[in-house]
């Protein structure tokens, strides 16, 4: 099981790569298996260009590393946080993808304004607040992994599976890695086209009733927004 979830994990990381969403060793996913809870993740620092299924570490969700010679991510803490706290989500990613890591930047949540947005996010994809100087100084990845849980109180990560960190960048999640990388690249195209659209017709608004149509023919029936399940 964990090798194939290696597999599985490292050529995910590849995706990123092939989709040019990262450039150097920047960026990062994992994924987790429910049943043993162990979670399997990129090392830290290695070129996408020698990585490889061996290379990948695995941690428990206590932050400890079970199996692997490398170190894991420096991102680690927030992914764990995000299993720990998204009981359903099967994968993480992290990128610094040019047009969601400049609305993060700016401090900003990218607003439904098209059916393609609505396809994948329920609603605004929130940015988070800006961390305080404590938790900057604190443990920085953890305290990320806390501050997007907190934005997604009365939120449902389900149906939004994905957050731009406040001067950082996006994470998005899944049912599994390969969900995950498909919610990386479909929030990089959103952050392009919402900002277009905006700078085209400031004033652009999505209806509720096309959203819900959107999502929810895409879901199941029994999506809603800002409810838990
Ligand atoms: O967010 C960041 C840096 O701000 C990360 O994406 C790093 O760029 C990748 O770190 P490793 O996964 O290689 O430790």
């Amino acid at each position: 099981m964990l090798e194939q979830l290696k597999e599985e994990v490292c050529k995910a990381n590849l995706d990123l790569v092939k989709h040019g969403l990262v450039i150097f060793t920047w960026g990062n996913v994992s994924a987790i298996d429910r049943e043993s809870g162990l979670v399997v993740i990129k090392p830290s620092g290695v070129s996408y260009d020698v990585m490889k299924p061996s290379d990948m570490v695995v941690l428990n969700l206590n932050d400890e590393v079970v199996e692997g010679s490398l170190k894991p991510s420096s991102d680690a803490p927030t992914h764990l946080e995000l299993y720990r706290q998204f009981p359903n989500i099967g994968g993480v990613v992290h990128t610094h993808s040019e047009w969601a890591t400049s609305w993060a930047q700016a401090g900003r949540g990218i607003p439904a304004v098209g059916t393609t947005h609505a396809d994948y996010f329920y609603g605004e994809i929130p940015c988070t607040r800006k961390m305080t100087e404590a938790e900057i100084k604190g443990e920085y990845e953890l305290e990320t992994g806390k501050v997007i849980v907190e934005t997604f109180q009365g939120l449902d990560p389900d149906m939004i599976p994905g957050v731009l960190v406040n001067n950082h960048a996006p994470f998005t999640w899944g049912k599994n890695a390969d969900d995950a990388v498909h919610n990386a690249v479909v929030i990089e195209e959103v952050a392009k086209m919402t900002f277009r659209s905006l700078t085209l017709n400031p004033e652009t608004k999505m209806d509720q009733v096309l959203l819900d149509k959107h999502f929810l023919r895409k879901h199941g029936k029994n999506a809603y927004y800002g409810q838990n399940k």
